[in-house]
């Protein structure tokens, strides 16, 4: 594992996860008749997302915090890649696995740059490596490094506060990512938009992720495999998200699983699986009357109003260009929401049923403009995974 993590280099060179495994993993608190994990076996595969859900208490806290050892096991053995690291330093296995917990857990006297450097600098990283890794880093959690290296955690929104608890724990290019409830905290709309962070952070650095969720809907749309679990951690089902949601393994999984699985199947769908449509597009500082004329020919009552880097600032009428209107506004409208290709249709229907337009807008990599979703798309995308789900799932009627 320490030749993964010494790897790193502010280059882009990445490690990839390394397989996580837990054999026979009991843990009993003193002064508690039951174990609080019982007998566990779970592997989970390099470079995949597990997302452990079940009831509160069943234990998954516990489970995943012997992974780090933050949690000593009263038995059982773990491996990280073909190492045991039951028996290893847990000071110096801990600097080798991220940890991201709910309210992020940030130093409060610490700037958002020192926050992050914490592991590099434990690991006698020199000055210069580390600070070209903290801004590294920022970037690739979408915060400017030069308007937020310097910040106390005090003046980050809750957003950012958990995006530099991301950054701080993949400082040091761990092969293993634990994630406690990271978005526990946070209005809906800021989890959404960091668990589209995750998705595409995780598309780049195919780590290994151990993550503990309430949300099921969170778990269907993290995870590559989810793990079901009861009392004593238990694992009732392990298993990708189509399958649970088409085929749970019995009433307790159901429970879960809940009302309205066909909904939440279009958590299994995302954004950039489906086709986007063109809608009519100016630019900041454009021809008014060349954009109307456009957007009549396209059929379209509104133009989507781009800045220069092609990111999506607000939405204006034909008729106020027409009118005269000017295009020369350049403040982004908060009204104006975007999900990204990364985003799940459930995210876009969200969006969708809050919108005057009818269409969601979708953008790419740094914000760019990439089309739009329309409600029709939704509802074919919906039938289809409906007779999907009835060709695979015999109890259905
Ligand atoms: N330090 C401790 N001492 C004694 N018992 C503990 C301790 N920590 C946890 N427990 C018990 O172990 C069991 C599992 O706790 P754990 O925190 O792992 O569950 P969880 O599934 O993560 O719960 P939640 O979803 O509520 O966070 C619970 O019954 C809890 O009361």
């Amino acid at each position: 594992m320490s030749e993964t993590t010494t790897t790193t280099t502010t280059s882009g060179q990445q490690s990839h996860g390394q397989r996580i495994l837990l054999e026979n993993v009991t843990k009993k608190y003193s002064g508690q008749s039951g174990a609080a994990v019982d007998d566990v076996t779970l592997e989970i595969p390099a470079g995949e997302i597990v997302m452990l859900v079940g009831p509160s208490g069943c234990g998954k806290t516990t489970t995943m915090k012997m992974i780090n050892r933050l949690i000593e096991p009263t038995s059982g053995r773990i491996y990280i890649g073909d190492e045991d690291v039951t028996d290893q330093d847990a000071d110096d296995l801990r600097r080798r696995i991220g940890y991201v917990i709910q309210g992020a857990g940030l130093f409060p006297h610490y700037t958002v740059a020192e926050n992050i450097a914490i592991v590099p600098r434990l690991l006698g990283w020199k000055k210069d490596r580390v600070a070209a890794r903290v801004d590294e880093l920022l970037d690739l959690v979408n915060l400017d490094p030069e308007q937020y290296r310097d910040r106390y955690p005090r003046e980050l929104s809750g957003g950012q506060q958990q995006r530099v608890g991301v950054a701080r724990a993949l400082a040091a290019d761990p092969p293993v990512l634990l994630m406690d409830e990271p978005f526990g905290a946070v209005d809906p709309i800021t989890r959404q938009r960091l668990q589209d962070e995750l998705l595409r952070l995780q598309e780049e650095l195919r780590k290994t992720i151990v993550f503990v969720t309430h949300d099921f809907d969170e778990a269907v749309k993290l995870g590559d495999r989810i793990a079901i679990l009861d009392v004593g951690s238990r694992i009732v089902q392990y298993d990708t998200p189509e399958a649970i949601l088409t085929s749970p393994a019995n009433e307790f999984v159901e429970g879960f699983v809940g009302h309205g699985a066909a909904l939440k199947q279009l958590t299994l769908t995302r954004v950039r699986d489906v086709e986007l449509h063109e809608a009519a597009v100016a630019h900041v500082g454009g021809d008014a009357a060349a954009a109307a004329q456009d957007a009549r020919a396209k059929g379209r009552d509104w133009v989507i109003v781009l800045d220069a880097q092609e990111r999506p600032q607000r939405w204006v009428s034909v008729r106020e260009l027409e009118r005269g209107g000017a295009l020369d506004r350049v403040s982004r409208d908060l009204e104006l929401e975007t999900v990204s290709s990364a985003s799940t249709l459930n995210d876009a229907l969200d969006e969708m049923l809050t919108s005057s337009h009818g269409v969601v807008v979708v953008t790419g990599r740094r914000n760019v403009y990439q089309g739009v979703i329309r409600v029709e798309t939704i509802m074919q995308a919906m039938q289809q995974l409906s007779s999907s789900a009835a060709d695979v799932d015999p109890v259905q009627p």
